[in-house]
């Protein structure tokens, strides 16, 4: 579906893609997942032809001429333009026109996707009166209208609310069932969790290339999640067998070699400072762990 063969784009002394060789299938949701700045726009508007590499070969769909191959794909920018002015079916219709669809088949296509989005009660709303996640949905709605075989979206969730992003999940999780090919990108770690493969894209690299399970086997340590009745424990945790420490909201995650014999080093320590320690056990490394670990080794 797609194949990128030593790609690289800079942007003056920026090297915002550096060398990408990937492959994503068809019916896969294959997620590019990166924080950011780590080149995952320049990819995404490489794929569409939007955006010229520097180097390197681009093959959507089976072909590298992307101007053919675009009447197949739907994108989603990250900043996708609605017209705030038009309601929720206005804008549905103005995107079916611009795809080239008819108007007995825009007005088919709009109550399927519309329900199928989730938003056709309010298709009279004006789109600058929608929610974040709303519009978010309505933007998804607007690239469905193309009826795409590949579904390009980038960072489709980003200041999106949780349930939102569930709900948003759950449509491409349908369309993908549906037959649709997607690729989609996101700085979100659980997130990831819900793509067929994913590629970790850390400072215009592809660190790593797999499934979320996969990924996770290549972690080389064991996690210690760690709740404390105090948020200043780095310190008294110097002298433990522990090679990173990454907080994650209330909870920190220990990279551990031996999770039997550093436990007991930190109950310890953390008893000597008079600390309480509310949860301390070993867990499955998540994605995140594992693209911290996979960063650094090529930083
Ligand atoms: N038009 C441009 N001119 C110069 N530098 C750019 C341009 N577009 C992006 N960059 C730089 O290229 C790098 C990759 O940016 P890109 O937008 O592709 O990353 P990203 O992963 O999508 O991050 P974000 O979510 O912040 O957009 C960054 O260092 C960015 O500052």
């Amino acid at each position: 579906m797609i194949a990128l063969s030593n790609v690289s784009k800079a942007y003056q002394t920026i090297q915002a893609v550096n060398n990408v060789s990937l492959e994503v299938r068809a019916g896969e949701i294959f997620g590019l997942v990166g924080p950011d700045g780590a080149g995952k726009t320049t990819m995404m508007r490489i794929l569409t032809g939007l955006l010229a590499p520097t180097s390197g070969t681009v093959s959507v769909m089976g072909s590298d001429k992307l101007e053919t191959a675009r009447e197949h794909i739907g994108y989603v920018p990250q900043k996708f333009s609605l017209y705030g002015d038009l309601t929720v079916l206005e804008n549905i219709r103005l995107f079916g026109a611009l795809y080239g669809q008819n108007k007995e088949q825009i007005e088919v296509l709009a109550e399927h996707i519309l329900g199928f989005t989730k938003i056709l009660p309010f298709k009279d709303r004006l789109a600058d009166h929608l929610s974040g996640g709303m519009k978010q949905k309505l933007a998804l709605a607007a690239g469905l209208m193309h009826q795409p075989r590949l579904f390009l979206l980038d960072e489709p969730t980003t200041g999106v609310d949780p349930v939102s992003r569930r709900e948003f999940w759950q449509m491409l999780y349908n369309l993908n069932k549906e037959g649709t090919t997607i690729f989609v990108s996101t700085p979100y770690m659980d997130e990831a969790e819900f793509c067929t493969r994913i590629a970790f894209m850390h400072q215009g690299r592809i660190v790593s290339c797999d499934s979320p399970q996969g990924l996770r086997q290549r972690y080389p340590y064991k996690v210690l999640e760690l709740r404390a009745s105090d948020r200043n424990i780095k310190r008294h945790l110097a002298d433990c067998p522990i090679l990173d420490i990454n907080s994650f909201g209330e909870t920190y995650h220990l990279a551990v070699n031996n999770a039997g014999d550093a436990a007991t080093r930190i109950r310890q320590a953390l008893a000597a400072a008079g600390i309480a320690i509310t949860g301390l056990e070993e867990i499955e490394p998540t994605l995140e762990d594992v693209f911290v670990v996979l960063a650094n080794e090529v930083a």
